[in-house]
């Protein structure tokens, strides 16, 4: 039996395409374990799965200042000694990373170690852990075919990402029922990344009001993002983050409004969604989500607002216009040759596998 370490995580983004090859994963019959942090995201969602989980010290690579930039280099070290003796000791015969500042020395140690790891870079340009693990890595899966040109020749294969089998097997109805929503009203579903944003969250409760008169509001606002001035509001309900019921509730939504989070939008796109993306600012970020967005909308998938343009007029206007012209964006999605890639991620892997 083959065995494979899969790593990954930070924040759900960095985890969700892993549990999504887990069924083939399984089906191939490989032995699966998972190396991520100690308290981190895919402590909790890998470990309610029942696959062996295996915690070492994370610390994150600032490119700005931060206190945490004296302390964060010792932990790293710290993580690099445990993910080798965690690899001696699992001896697998491929590791396969999806990224996040956790899968540093995991995909070090494997080329240490003579392992070949495999990593996924969902977003257009690579992010700075996978940029630090590419010259250690066999091959690197891309999502976006743009990525190809930032990726070493040889190693670079445009896979796309691997999106969860249970998020095509949602319920509209049961959806519906979830939220005490009927049948009568458009739904809109709104999606802060996996984290919540609280720029998504003000802007849409700002438009609540005139919203409500048409349509009915799914909210996933993240962590510690709830608010409960606006419970028992008729038509609209949030939730902080939404797991097995994520199906139910993206089917039952007629348009979505979400950050540009690769793997949410990727999700989008192969449930046909109509969406409107607003962007994780470059102030905020690397700009990767604002690239993502670009992309989308240039294939026609997606209409883009830019968070220096998000008032409630701009939003508003985004939501009538999206809605009007859904089977507009449900045709170009369709014709999109982005699929989902756990198929070929799985034949990557095979090949790999020592
Ligand atoms: C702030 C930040 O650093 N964001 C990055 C992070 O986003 P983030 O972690 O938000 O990742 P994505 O938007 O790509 O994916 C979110 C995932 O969480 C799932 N989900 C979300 C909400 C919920 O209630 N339930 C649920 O299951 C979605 O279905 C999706 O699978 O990683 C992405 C992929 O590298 C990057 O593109 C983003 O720029």
């Amino acid at each position: 039996m083959k065995r494979i370490v899969l790593t990954g995580g930070g924040t759900a983004g960095h985890v969700t395409p892993n549990i999504a090859l887990l069924p083939a994963l399984t089906k191939e019959g490989f032995d699966i374990h998972y190396i991520g942090s100690y308290d981190g995201i895919e402590r909790k969602l890998i470990e309610e799965l029942g696959i062996p989980y295996y915690g070492i010290s994370s610390g994150k690579l600032r490119r700005y200042f931060d206190p945490k930039n004296f302390s964060d280099p010792f932990k790293v070290i710290k993580g690099m000694f445990e993910a080798n003796s965690l690899l001696k000791k699992l001896k697998p015969n491929v590791v396969f990373s999806k990224g996040g500042f956790v899968t540093v020395p995991v995909v070090l140690a494997a080329k240490r170690r003579g392992v070949p790891a495999i990593i996924h870079e969902s977003d257009m340009t690579p992010g700075l852990a996978n940029k630090i693990c590419i010259s250690s890595a066999k091959k690197v899966c891309a999502n976006f075919p743009e990525t190809v040109k930032y990726l070493p020749e040889g190693k670079a294969i445009l896979t796309g990402t691997p999106i969860r089998q249970e998020l095509f097997s949602g319920n509209k109805l049961a959806g519906l029922d979830f939220c005490g929503f009927t049948a009568n009203k458009p739904v809109i579903l709104v999606i802060g990344g996996s984290t919540g944003s609280v720029v998504v969250n003000e802007a849409v409760r700002k438009v609540l009001p005139t919203l409500l008169k048409q349509y009915q509001v799914i909210h996933l606002c993240g962590k510690d993002k709830a608010d409960p001035e606006f419970n028992n509001l008729p038509g609209y309900i949030q939730f902080e983050y939404i797991k097995k019921e994520l199906s139910d509730l993206l089917d039952a939504a007629d348009i979505v409004i979400s950050r540009a989070g690769a793997n949410a939008i990727c999700e989008l796109l192969a449930l046909r969604k109509p969406n409107i993306l607003i962007p994780l600012s470059a102030a905020s970020s690397r700009g990767d989500q604002i690239l993502n967005a670009e992309s989308f909308e240039r294939q026609g998938f997606s209409y883009v607002l830019k968070e220096e343009a998000l008032t409630p007029d701009s939003l508003l206007e985004a939501v009538h216009t999206v809605y009007n012209s859904r089977t507009t964006y449900i045709d170009a999605m369709s014709k999109s040759k982005l699929n989902n890639s756990i198929d070929t991620i799985m034949n990557i892997i095979k090949e790999t596998a020592l």
